[in-house]
């Protein structure tokens, strides 16, 4: 038994958390630490190097290294599995890091591009690596992402309109581009909407991935949402999602988890874990 009087499993899975101060790094940390199969071994943050996090505000009890320095926190605490809760830029970094020290990146990090996906996905490969980029957590939001493939191969025509609080720095969201590729692999490339169509204020017509456009509402009080507005002949189907707190995203990264363990390659969307 540990000090709280749970259960101890033998050989639980080390994890490192990077983003650990963040809205959803604070889940994750807690998640990790209260997880009987999980050993919480580092953190990586950009302060507090070498504190105990149970000296950080908000983790009273929660005993483990901080480091700013990731490969030094590989080299000292080896841990099985990284799971990235930061920045694009900071979590292609860490990703590519943790794939050349042996340590299976969970990525829930959103904002990289195509080509950053294919080249980390190259380095998983080359180094038989597990590895999973999921630009969503909740079992609802890759319900929605598969319900909608399910009804493009019926509807052409679709938008996508994803709101998300006014503190998020990515446009659009991992899930609208991800909800927009999956769409994009049943259907034609097509122009949807009139052939002359005109902005008249730039941008009216959102972004385009292959011809869907994609429309990002940020606002504050909100969290994560997403509707897929299916148009078709008399007739609309809109599949929506909502994550109201930030729970709603953990059991996906306790199951990302526990199944990088048994991959040797990059996978790229819950949709191919959660059959
Ligand atoms: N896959 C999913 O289901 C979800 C993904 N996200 C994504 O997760 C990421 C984080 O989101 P939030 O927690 O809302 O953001 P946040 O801004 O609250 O947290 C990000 C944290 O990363 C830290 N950070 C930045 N650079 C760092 C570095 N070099 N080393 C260590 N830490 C560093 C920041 O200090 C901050 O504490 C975003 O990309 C977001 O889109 C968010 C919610 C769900
Ligand atoms: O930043 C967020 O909050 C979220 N980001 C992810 C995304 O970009 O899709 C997942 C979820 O929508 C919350």
């Amino acid at each position: 038994m540990d000090k709280k009087g749970r259960e101890r499993v033998n050989n639980p899975i080390k994890v490192a958390v990077a983003g650990p101060r963040g809205r959803m790094g604070r889940e994750a940390v807690a998640l990790v630490h209260h997880a009987e199969n999980f050993q919480l071994v580092a953190v990586i943050d950009r302060i507090h190097d070498g504190k105990d996090l149970a000296e950080v505000d908000g983790f009273n009890g929660i005993h483990a290294p901080v480091y700013t320095d990731i490969e030094r926190c590989f080299q000292e605490t080896k841990p099985d599995v990284l799971v990235d809760l930061t920045t694009p830029e900071t979590g292609k970094r860490h990703t590519e890091i943790a794939l050349r020290y042996g340590v299976r990146p969970v990525v829930g990090t959103t904002g990289f591009s195509q080509e950053e996906i294919e080249q980390l996905t190259k380095l998983a490969e080359e180094k038989e690596m597990g590895a999973i980029i999921a630009p969503n957590f909740a079992v609802g939001a890759i319900l929605m992402m598969k319900f909608a493939q399910m009804a493009a191969k019926y509807f052409t025509d679709v938008e996508i309109i994803e709101l998300h609080h006014d503190q998020k720095l990515d446009a659009p969201s991992g899930t609208a581009v991800k909800t927009a590729q999956l769409i994009s692999a049943v259907r034609p490339t097509k122009k949807q909407g009139h052939p002359d169509e005109k902005e008249t204020l730039k941008g009216a017509r959102g972004a385009s991935y292959d011809g869907i456009p994609i429309h990002s509402v940020r606002l504050p009080g909100l969290i994560a949402h997403q509707e897929v507005i299916f148009g078709g002949n008399g007739q609309s189907l809109t599949i929506r999602h909502d994550s109201f707190h930030r729970g709603s995203f953990m059991s996906g990264v306790k199951l990302s988890i526990e199944t990088v363990m048994k991959l040797q390659t990059l996978v790229y969307g819950l949709e191919h874990i959660i059959e």
